[in-house]
């Protein structure tokens, strides 16, 4: 429980146009969501996408609230704070109410289009070995010490931030690692966090329905690394030095930088890289010092995934040697490239590639040792970026034997429209649009014959699908396991 606090102390450094009276008054904690209010909140009225959270101000007294920030003065009896942009100061009033968390842990941020939830496990992973209690925040949920509890976004919104940095802080947490999406620079939800350590992936298409341009899309991911600044100290932005944004992401850099890559001259370099059906093998050479590493996931971006993880671990001061030994032992990130194996004599693998690069990166890989037909199931999310769907469709031509175009979640849109705009990107290869993603599975398990590989892509971890609003059960790595049972393959997963 954060301690109580007057809205007043609340408000200290805070930019604020004025307030009505009262602002002694006792806030106990912090909500942007009505519905969710408890007795002794600060309700943020947010004028969302959707509907105007200045709106459910009266429902929100109602359930307890006992003070309001507001973008407009609101007719209602009770102490008021107004400020020009509510979003941008929630997370930074988040952070006093709940004790300023991110000060008394080591936060480290990671962003990208890809590899984010990846290296969130990598650190978290090398972090435990070295006898770190750990917190993870990311699009398959948070954890706390290895205890999971759920999340709908892969970073949650600005409030929900600072209460999980603070249940971590409470439980003795000594090291948070979070995924920062670009949304979640964009709508403030980090604003209040002091990030010890900022990780830079990649940057390729993806989200231009909330973006519009690339340009604006690498401006929110640039902010992680232009606000790394603050009272923690040291500081440092890691940066993958074969992006082309790395030129504009090293100049914003509040922080030092630190480069790492295979292929330009940077700090931290993978040579004599081996990338084998099981993993990727290689060097990583720094300073005047090598170090040989292993990690059990194929693709030559699992490289720059497991050397992104091994910068950050060298540079905050651990031994190399351990940091190459966790990343060893990792066996996966769950719908990361992940196998379903019931015995068949072809290959099953689920991953979450829902970008063009994303998808590019495994199906090449897939394709790489494949010795048989390369057969590949995918869909685009609807109420998405559009440009994706041809780029996608393109992708998986281009290395697959066999396309099957399917939905993937299709949100508010019509699925057969969404997989039309896929299809203007297939070409040069066998396909078929089958809009049912189960029988699209089936299908392709039918279909494999020995020595194949099934790639499933698009939706990993995710454990449902939505149809307008509405959410079903569904998981590609059951209802894969579900197919080859119908086929007669029994052996049990391992
Ligand atoms: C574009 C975006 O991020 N939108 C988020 C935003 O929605 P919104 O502005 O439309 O909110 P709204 O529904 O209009 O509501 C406005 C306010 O009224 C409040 N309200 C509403 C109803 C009510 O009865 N009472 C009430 O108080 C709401 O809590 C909110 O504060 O605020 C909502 C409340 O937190 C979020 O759920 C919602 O995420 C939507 C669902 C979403 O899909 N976001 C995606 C795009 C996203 O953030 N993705 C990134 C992923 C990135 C990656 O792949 O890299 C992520 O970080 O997850
Ligand atoms: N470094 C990388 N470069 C390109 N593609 C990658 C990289 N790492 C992973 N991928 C691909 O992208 C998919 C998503 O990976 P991951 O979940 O780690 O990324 P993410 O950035 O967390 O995505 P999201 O935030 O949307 O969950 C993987 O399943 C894989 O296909
Ligand atoms: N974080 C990404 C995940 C996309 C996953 C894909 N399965 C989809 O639903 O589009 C997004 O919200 O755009």
């Amino acid at each position: 429980m954060p301690t109580a606090k007057s809205l007043s102390e609340i408000l200290e450094g805070i930019e604020i146009i004025s307030s009505s009276a009262d602002i002694q008054v006792i806030v106990r904690g912090m909500s942007m969501d009505s519905r969710q209010v408890q007795p002794g909140d600060l309700y943020v009225c947010v004028p969302g996408f959707q509907v105007d959270g200045h709106d459910f101000a009266a429902a929100a007294i109602a359930s307890g609230a006992v003070a309001l920030v507001v973008e407009r003065f609101l007719p209602l009896d009770v102490p008021q704070v107004l400020v020009a942009n509510v979003r941008q100061v929630m997370g930074l009033l988040a952070s006093v109410v709940y004790d300023r968390p991110s000060e008394h842990l080591e936060l480290v941020g990671v962003t990208g289009t890809n590899g984010k939830t990846t290296i969130t496990y990598l650190i978290e992973k090398i972090a435990a070995k070295h006898g770190k209690k750990v917190g993870l925040i990311g699009t398959l949920g948070s954890r706390i010490d290895g205890r999971e509890l759920p999340g709908e976004r892969t970073t949650p919104e600005a409030i929900d931030v600072q209460k999980l940095l603070g249940e971590m802080v409470a439980e003795g947490v000594s090291l948070a690692v979070m995924e920062v999406s670009s949304h979640a620079l964009d709508l403030g939800r980090v604003a209040g966090c002091e990030f010890a350590a900022g990780i830079f992936t990649n940057l390729t298409q993806d989200h231009l329905d909330y973006h519009k341009t690339m340009e604006e899309y690498l401006n929110a991911k640039s902010r992680l690394f232009s606000n790394l600044k603050g009272k923690i100290q040291p500081k440092i932005s890691i940066l993958n030095g074969d992006d082309p944004a790395f030129s504009k992401l090293s100049q914003v850099s509040a922080a030092p930088v630190v480069s790492y890559g295979i292929y330009n001259s940077v700090d931290y370099r993978a040579e004599n890289v081996e990338v084998t059906t099981e993993g990727v093998r290689f060097r990583v050479r720094f300073r005047d010092e090598v170090q040989q590493i292993w990690y059990a996931t194929p693709g030559i971006f699992s490289v720059y995934n497991a050397l992104a993880a091994f910068v950050w671990g060298v540079e905050r001061g651990y031994d190399k040697a351990t940091v190459a030994e966790a990343l060893t032992e990792i066996s996966g990130v769950p719908g990361r490239f992940e196998s379903v194996r019931l015995g068949q004599p072809f290959q099953v693998i689920v991953d979450y590639a829902h970008t063009p690069d994303g998808l590019v990166n495994v199906v090449r890989t897939a394709r790489d040792f494949t010795k048989g037909k390369l057969i590949t199931v995918f869909g685009c999310g609807g109420d998405r970026d559009r440009g994706k769907r041809p780029l996608m469709g393109e992708a998986a031509s281009q290395w697959s034997d066999f396309v099957i175009v399917t939905s993937d979640n299709p949100r508010t849109e019509d699925p057969d429209q969404i997989i039309q705009e896929i299809l203007t990107g297939v070409s040069g290869v066998d396909y078929v649009a089958l809009r049912d993603r189960r029988e699209a599975v089936w299908s392709a398990c039918r279909m494999a014959k020995a020595g194949d590989t099934i790639l499933i892509a698009g939706k990993g971890h995710e454990t449902y699908q939505i149809f307008g609003t509405e959410v079903h059960p569904f998981d590609d790595r059951e209802v894969a396991r579900e197919a080859l049972r119908g086929l007669g393959y029994a052996q049990v997963d391992s």
